[in-house]
């Protein structure tokens, strides 16, 4: 059963007096409870087809379903409930340096109607889950990048949404740190059954997280699929292009690792 349903999504800027088509007509059906990949180069339009579906930015025509609920179409106050269900993990994190782990995850609970006599135990149930539970006095400042992520984590899913969508969520970090964030999401998907929409220019990490996807290429999906059919089969150039670069790597590693 889908849970996201984009039809026809486009958007534009208007760039120096002229229209920069940045989504020209995506379709794209994300199951309930499946982690689903979309990979693209920089500029693709990634991230703005991620602030699109929480209408962080609007759009020009289309559709947008999430959960059976039709985005495009909420006045203010329906969004902002609606809202809750979308967790959103970002690449810089986003955190707020003045304010404490605890006070991090707790925003969100903070800013909308959550009875506040609950806030703290559902910011501790939800530091544990993400492994933060000796951290919660500490500032953004005094932590590595992987617990940071952490962090940004635990406040999308503070408020328990329904789609996490993670917009390069592991591109700042290092190789050990990012399967160490991408087994978390793996494991949260597990236990919560949470839909997962993983945006990224890595190719390994929707390899290893994913088993579904769609190739993203100037504002178009070019390609979609199985991870292994698209992997050893591309038949868009971007697909290709990521299919190669990933093999050149692997062979690189190898040449390296065997002291040649
Ligand atoms: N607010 C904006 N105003 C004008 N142009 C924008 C705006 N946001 C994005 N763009 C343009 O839209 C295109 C797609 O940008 P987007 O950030 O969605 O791509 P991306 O695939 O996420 O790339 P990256 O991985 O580099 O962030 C780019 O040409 C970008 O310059």
């Amino acid at each position: 059963m889908s849970y996201l349903e984009i039809k026809n999504l486009q958007k534009k800027f208007i760039v120096h007096g002229e229209p920069l088509e940045v989504l020209k007509g995506i379709d794209l059906d994300v199951n309930q409870g499946e982690i689903y990949g979309i990979i693209g180069f920089s500029g693709a339009g990634k991230s703005t087809l991620a602030r699109c579906i929480n209408r962080l930015e609007s759009s020009d025509a289309g559709s947008i379903m999430v959960g059976g609920v039709d985005i495009l179409s909420l006045d203010k106050k329906a969004l902002l409930q609606e809202r809750r269900k979308i967790g959103m993990v970002f690449q810089n994190f986003n955190l707020f340096d003045s304010r404490t782990v605890y006070r991090n995850i707790a925003y969100p609970l903070e800013i909308s109607d959550f009875p506040k006599d609950q806030i703290k135990e559902r910011v501790l149930e939800t530091a544990k889950l993400v492994g933060l539970s000796d951290k919660l006095d500490a500032y953004p400042g005094g932590l590595s990048g992987g617990q940071k992520q952490r962090v940004g984590i635990a406040r999308a899913l503070v408020n328990k949404p329904e789609l996490l969508i993670s917009d390069e969520a592991t591109s700042a970090l290092d190789p050990q740190t990012t399967i160490q964030i991408l087994d978390l999401l793996k494991e949260i998907n597990r236990k919560s059954g949470i839909t997962i929409l993983m945006i990224t220019h890595e190719l390994d990490a929707i390899r290893y997280s994913c088993n579904r996807m769609a190739v993203l290429e100037e504002g178009t999906i070019i390609e979609q699929g199985s991870v292994a059919g698209i992997f050893n089969n591309p038949k868009s150039r971007t697909g290709a292009l990521f299919a190669r670069v990933f093999e050149e790597f692997q062979n690189i590693s190898l040449t390296e690792g065997a002291g040649i």
